[in-house]
C-alpha cells in the first residue's frame, strides 16, 4: 500500500529523470547548483588570475636572466674592441647579435659617454639616458609590459671601460602568454561546463530525498491522504527528518480514522433520531410530523405531473370501549393489530401515518377512478371489522373514512386535509363505519 502510494518508492535513476523540472525560483536544487558554481567560477577565476600574473612575471624575469646573459657574452667580446677602438669589428659584433628578432637597439657608450657603436631597428629612436648609464658599475635591467632594458658595464682586467645598453620588445613573449591565457580559458569554461552538470546531478542526487518529502507534502495538503509514507532513504537528518514527518503521518491518520468513526456515529444517531422524530413509538407508522410533510410533497408531485391525489382520514368506532374494557394496554394491541391489517392492503406508494389517538391518515397518490377509493375505502373498514383476539377474548372495533381527492375536492393540503375531515365526520354522523367521499356529503349527514 505505502509502494502504491509513494512516489518515492520508484527506482532513485528513474525518479530522477522522471521529476519534472521545478521553477527555477523554487527549485532547492537550481539555487544550490547557481550557489556552487558561482563559487567555483570566482575561486577559478581568481586563480587563473594570479597563476597568469605570476606566470607573466615569472616569463619575463626568465627572458631578462637569458637576454642579461647573452648581453654579457656581447660586452665581453667588446671590451677589446673599445680599448683599441676598432669600431668596425664593434659594429660586426653587434650585427651578429641582432640577428634576434626581439632587440630593438644596442649602444655601447665609452665611460666618458660618447657613444661607441650603436644599432636601432626601424623605426626606433634610443630611449638611452647617458648621464645614467654611465655611472653603471653592475650589470642591471628592468622591464615593463612592453620592453626590457640591459645594462652591462664592459670591463676589461677589472677596469671598466664603457657601457652596452641592450632594450630588447616583450611582445613575443606577451603573445605567447596571451596564447596560454586563451587556451586555458577555453579550457576552464569547458571544466566549468561539466562542473555545473555533474553539480547539478549530484545535488539532486543528494537532495532528492528532501525534494521527494516536498511532493509528498503537497500531495498530502492537496488529497488529505494520510495513509501515505514518505520513504527513509539515509539515516542522515533528511532520513531523521522523513521519519518525523512519517510519524505525524501516522498520527494524523489515526485522528481521521478517529474521526471518520465519530461522523459515522454521529450521523448513525442523527438518522435515528430523525427516524424517531417522523415514527409512531407504538404502532411504527409515519406520525403526523412526517404526514404534514409527506402530504405538501406528493400534492406538489401530483401538481407537477397532473396526476390525482386521495387523502384518507380514518378515525376507529368505539375505541374508547375497548380502554374502558379491556385496558389501555389491549387497546395499544388492537392499535398495532389495526395498523398492521390496512397497512396489508396498501400499496407501497400508499402513505399510512397515525396522527394521534385512534386517528389515521392514509395519502393514496395516484390511485385513479373514484370507483377505486371506494373499495379500497370498504376494504379497510372490511379488515378493522374483524374481531381481534386479544388474551384469548374477541375485541371488535369499526372504521370510519372520510375522503377527498385532488384536484376536484380542494387543490392545497390544508383544503384537501379539512375536506377529508369533514367527510369523515359526516360518515360518522351517518353511523359509524362506512365512508363518505368529500363533495358527496348529503344534507342529511350533514
Ligand atoms: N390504548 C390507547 N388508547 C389511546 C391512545 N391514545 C388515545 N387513546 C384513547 O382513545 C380513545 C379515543 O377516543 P374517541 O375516539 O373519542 O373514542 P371512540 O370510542 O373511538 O369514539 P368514536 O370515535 O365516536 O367511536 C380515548 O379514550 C383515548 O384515551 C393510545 O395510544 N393507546
Amino acid at each position: 500500500m505505502q509502494a502504491k502510494n509513494n512516489p518515492s518508492t520508484m527506482p532513485a535513476g528513474d525518479a530522477l529523470r522522471d521529476a519534472p523540472a521545478s521553477p527555477r525560483s523554487a527549485s532547492l536544487v537550481a539555487r544550490l547548483t547557481r550557489w556552487n558554481l558561482a563559487v567555483l567560477v570566482s575561486t577559478l577565476l581568481l586563480c587563473f588570475v594570479l597563476i597568469a600574473t605570476a606566470g607573466w612575471f615569472s616569463a619575463q624575469e626568465r627572458q631578462a636572466s637569458l637576454s642579461q646573459a647573452s648581453a654579457q657574452v656581447l660586452a665581453n667580446s667588446l671590451a677589446t674592441m673599445l680599448v683599441f677602438e676598432d669600431r668596425d669589428a664593434a659594429r660586426a659584433e653587434l650585427q651578429s647579435f641582432i640577428r634576434r628578432d626581439d632587440v630593438l637597439e644596442l649602444q655601447v657608450l665609452m665611460t666618458d659617454g660618447k657613444l661607441f657603436a650603436q644599432w636601432e631597428a626601424a623605426g626606433q629612436r634610443s630611449d638611452l639616458l647617458v648621464s645614467e648609464a654611465v655611472k653603471v658599475s653592475a650589470a642591471r635591467h628592468e622591464a615593463d609590459a612592453q620592453q626590457l632594458r640591459v645594462w652591462i658595464p664592459i670591463m676589461l682586467r677589472g677596469e671598466r671601460v664603457g657601457v652596452l645598453y641592450l632594450r630588447e620588445s616583450l611582445q613575443a613573449l606577451r603573445q605567447q602568454l596571451q596564447q596560454a591565457i586563451i587556451m586555458a580559458a577555453l579550457l576552464m569554461a569547458a571544466g566549468i561546463l561539466v562542473a555545473s552538470r555533474a553539480l547539478r546531478y549530484v545535488q539532486r542526487r543528494a537532495l532528492w530525498p528532501l525534494v521527494e518529502l516536498s511532493r509528498l507534502a503537497e500531495q498530502v495538503a492537496a488529497d488529505q491522504n494520510y495513509s501515505r509514507r514518505a520513504r527513509v532513504h539515509h539515516p542522515d537528518e533528511v532520513g531523521r527528518l522523513t521519519e518525523r514527518f512519517n510519524q505525524l503521518l501516522r498520527r494524523a491518520e489515526a485522528w481521521q480514522t478517529e474521526l471518520n468513526r465519530q461522523l459515522r456515529e454521529e450521523q448513525a444517531a442523527g438518522q435515528q433520531y430523525q427516524r424517531l422524530a417522523h415514527e409512531d413509538s407504538l404502532t411504527r407508522l409515519p406520525n403526523r410530523l412526517y404526514f404534514q410533510s409527506a402530504l405538501q410533497r406528493l400534492l406538489a408531485h401530483s401538481r407537477e405531473h397532473r396526476e390525482s391525489l386521495s387523502l384518507m382520514f380514518i378515525d376507529l368506532d368505539n375505541f374508547k370501549l375497548v380502554n374502558d374494557g379491556h385496558g389501555h394496554e389491549a387497546g395499544d394491541q388492537v392499535l398495532v393489530e389495526v395498523s398492521r391489517r390496512m397497512s396489508a392492503v396498501l400499496r407501497s406508494s400508499d402513505v399510512l401515518c397515525r396522527l394521534g389517538g385512534d386517528e389515521f391518515a392514509l395519502i393514496l397518490p395516484g390511485l385513479g377512478p373514484e370507483g377505486v377509493v371506494t373499495t379500497l375505502a370498504q376494504r379497510l373498514i372490511a379488515v378493522v371489522r374483524d374481531p381481534i383476539l386479544i388474551n384469548g377474548q374477541a375485541v371488535q372495533v369499526g372504521a370510519t373514512v372520510g375522503v377527498a381527492s385532488f384536484p376536484d375536492d380542494a387543490t392545497d393540503d390544508a383544503g384537501l386535509l379539512g375536506q377529508a375531515d369533514a367527510a369523515m365526520y359526516a360518515a360518522k354522523r351517518a353511523g359509524k363505519n362506512t365512508y363518505r367521499q368529500a363533495g358527496k356529503v348529503n344534507s342529511h349527514d350533514a
